[in-house]
């Protein structure tokens, strides 16, 4: 397909958007994408891809320092480099905290490291230049000072980039040059993440009791809690018709529970649920391991803290809802069979529904997000994103069925509902 092509295609795809449209945006950033290959040499595509890297550092850099936190502090005010060095304490050969009339002088000579990552930043669009060495917060940069924009890019950038620099160590280690997908399958095997960070999945990082560990829980939870802002996305309540499914269909009894969000983290989704429908009838209940129950303050009324295990029996038999949302894509087959197992134990075959909120993956032409999470997941947590035959077949290995994939927009994760077979 020509440039001329691709740009007449997303031109209608933006008419689209305009007019509300909802698979048109993720339909438009693909073409983008398309569109921007189909105007570069491949050279130049292998070349931006081998760029890319320098672009997450600058990031990280300027979170790190504070630079782009200072420029949002200014409260749409122009921020100077200067300005900025001096406050955030960076390169203190040129800009120390009280900079002679010399060093003055030399922040124009020689960019500054502020400069020179902002100069970065800039051009990708993550800042505003106002003028020489002068910024300004745009959209991007208030979003990315944000604790869950931080936490997310702590979590991503902090591993990720650790494991990058390891992988071909890892790939080339004897006498196992195996690359491992599941962490004690086969047992004694290491995993990537066990290579680079000591633990075979994050789950034992985030556990630990380290510096590190504390960093990277609280980033995790401050990420997880901001995924799908209420406002600007669709949620799975709004992909499964949970306000009219669920209201009509109130608990046998007070002691039953409307909604159990088994590994609910920090219980986002059940203050978003009550919030939006108050009225539904019922318990509603947030389970996860005491570590991250312990670091949540005071939920809502009517939703209960209950520490627990998903490895080990559900102590909440019949409830209407069981729902989980990211987690089995962090577990082998083996492990979400056993989580799935225990939830199927305690279901009601005529009461209970199981809801799965996570990505569906398509046999073909599978979204770059999903495709990536899937990669993710095997670094991260000895997991994966499944398709819909592979879902089927891991839920029917312990009794239950499919009984319809509600899917959001494109790009973005669907609502598996399952019975009890
Ligand atoms: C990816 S987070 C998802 C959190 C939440 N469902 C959400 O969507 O924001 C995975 C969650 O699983 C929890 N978890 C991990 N192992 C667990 C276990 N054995 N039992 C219960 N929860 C567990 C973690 O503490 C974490 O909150």
């Amino acid at each position: 397909m020509s440039v001329i092509d691709r740009i007449d295609g997303l031109r209608k795809l933006a008419a689209a958007d305009a007019d509300g449209d909802a698979s048109a945006h993720h339909a438009m950033l693909r073409e983008l994408r398309l569109l921007q290959v189909a105007v570069e040499t491949p050279i130049e595509t292998t070349s931006r891809l081998n760029f890319q890297i320098l672009q997450n550092i600058c990031l990280r850099v300027a979170v790190e320092k504070g630079f782009l936190q200072s420029v949002v502090a200014a409260d749409g005010k122009v921020v100077l480099a200067s300005d900025l060095a001096r406050r955030t304490n960076v390169d203190v050969l040129l800009i120390s905290k009280a900079p002679s009339s010399a060093q003055k002088m030399m922040v124009h000579a020689y960019p500054l490291p502020a400069v020179r990552v902002m100069r970065v930043l800039i051009s990708i669009g993550v800042v505003s230049e106002a003028d020489e060495n002068t910024y300004a917060a745009n959209a991007v940069t208030r979003h990315q000072v944000t604790s869950g924009a931080i936490g997310a890019l702590k979590h991503h950038f902090d591993l990720d980039m650790k494991m990058g620099g390891d992988l071909v160590a890892y790939m080339r280690r004897r006498p196992d040059d195996t690359i491992y997908q599941f962490a004690g399958e086969p047992e004694g095997c290491q995993t990537l993440f066990d290579f680079s960070h000591g633990h075979p999945t994050i789950f034992g990082l985030l556990s630990s009791d380290t510096d590190k560990g504390r960093e990277q829980k609280q980033s995790f939870d401050d990420y997880m809690a901001s995924k799908r802002p209420p406002a600007s996305m669709q949620q799975w309540f709004d992909i499964y018709p949970a306000a009219s499914r669920l209201s009509n269909a109130g608990p046998a009894d007070s002691e039953t529970a409307l909604i159990v969000d088994v590994g609910g983290g920090p219980g986002q989704e059940l203050i978003q649920l009550k919030a939006k429908c108050p009225e539904l009838p019922g318990r509603f209940v947030l389970q996860d391991l005491p570590i991250t129950l312990d670091r949540i303050g005071n939920l809502p009324a009517g939703i209960e803290k209950m520490p627990y295990d998903f490895f080990t029996p559900q102590p909440i038999k019949h409830a209407r809802v069981y729902f989980m949302r990211d987690i089995m894509h962090n577990w082998s087959d083996v492990k979400c069979s056993q989580i799935l197992g225990n939830i199927a134990a305690a279901m009601d075959k005529s009461y209970s529904t199981l809801l799965i909120d996570q990505y569906v993956l398509p046999a073909v032409g599978a979204d770059l997000r999903a495709a990536e999470m899937d990669i993710l997941m095997w670094l991260h947590t000895s997991g994966l994103q499944r398709t819909a035959s592979m879902w089927e077949q891991l839920l029917s290995g312990v009794g239950l069925r499919v009984v319809k994939i509600w899917d959001g927009q494109t790009g973005m994760e669907s609502v598996i509902e399952v019975e009890k077979l």
